[in-house]
């Protein structure tokens, strides 16, 4: 079995952050494993409360998981802080971490803030290098290089300077686009690209799946396939999970994690 490690925030209501992560990775036929990096108090209208893990216990909870199971892939996703991102920067260079996947988390699909400002340029010198590949969405790709993205010509001319300054793998995410549901990815210095066209899923329940499709590329890297291929899995497991429609909450719902589950333990 392969293992998979998500150092992430937790999301109360389970549908985004670490509890998406695990569901993911568990319907992904990988073994999920989590270090917190924060509580959060949120459910599918917003996030009421953040509670950060201190440095010393995000170390303490790094260095149990990685003397004890090794992780076959790391995906990162939300990190409020820069003195967390130091502690986990630390932990992937010294236990040679292979396959990190980092979805640079800064505002949730709510539009609460996850991020400090003063976070952002620390993520791109310390976390990005180590990453295979990160995941930002049209924001964060925005924030990341300063252009202004409203078309899909600005958003392909943005992920390649980033693939080109920063020397790492871009997957652009289009999925606040409205016609569909295309991601590109840019390799590291610019050099090739390949886009990821999705058809559109009409569900207006998405909270979560910047988060699922990360972990689920991790955990496909995880069992050997490449990144091309990785992606391609994620984007057709993400698919499925919009299309189950599954409808919980008051606001922006959570997607279902075990549609491709199915057996004798299912039914309800
Ligand atoms: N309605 C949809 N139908 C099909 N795919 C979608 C839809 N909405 C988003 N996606 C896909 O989901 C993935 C995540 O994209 P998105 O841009 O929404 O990320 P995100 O903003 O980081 O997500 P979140 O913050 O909600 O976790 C992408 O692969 C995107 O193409
Ligand atoms: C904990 C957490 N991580 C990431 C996101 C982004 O969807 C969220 N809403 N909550």
């Amino acid at each position: 079995m392969k293992k998979v490690l998500t150092i992430a925030g937790s999301d109360s209501s389970g549908g985004a952050g670490v509890q998406a992560d695990l569901k993911t990775m568990l319907a992904n036929g990988v073994y999920g494993m989590s270090a917190i990096t924060a509580l959060t108090a949120q459910n599918t209208q917003g996030v009421r409360m953040v509670q950060e893990a201190t440095p010393e216990f995000l170390a303490a909870e790094l260095d149990a998981v990685f003397e004890d199971i090794r992780p076959d892939a790391v995906k990162v996703g939300m990190v409020a802080s820069p003195a967390l991102i130091h502690v986990i920067a630390d932990k992937l260079k010294a236990y040679k971490a292979e396959h990190v996947v980092v979805d640079p988390v800064m505002v949730a699909t709510s539009g609460a803030k996850l991020l400090v400002d003063e976070a952002i340029e620390v993520l791109v010198q310390e976390l990005f290098p180590l990453a295979e590949v990160i995941t930002p969405n049209i924001p964060e790709l925005s924030v990341l290089t300063g252009a202004e993205i409203a078309d899909e010509f600005a958003f392909e001319q943005a992920a390649k300077k980033l693939a080109a300054e920063a020397e790492v793998n871009v997957l652009a995410k289009g999925g606040h686009f409205a016609d569909d549901a295309s991601d590109l990815l840019v390799l590291a210095g610019g050099e090739g690209e390949q886009w990821y066209r999705g058809t559109r899923v009409a569900n207006p329940n998405t909270h979560g799946t910047g988060c699922t499709l990360s972990s689920a590329i991790a955990a496909n890297l995880a069992k050997g396939f490449d990144l091309d291929e990785s992606i391609g899995r994620a984007k057709s497991y993400l698919f499925g999970a919009l299309l189950a429609k599954m409808d919980l909450g008051r606001g922006n719902g959570p997607v279902d994690h075990g549609w491709n589950l199915h057996g004798d333990f299912f039914e309800n």
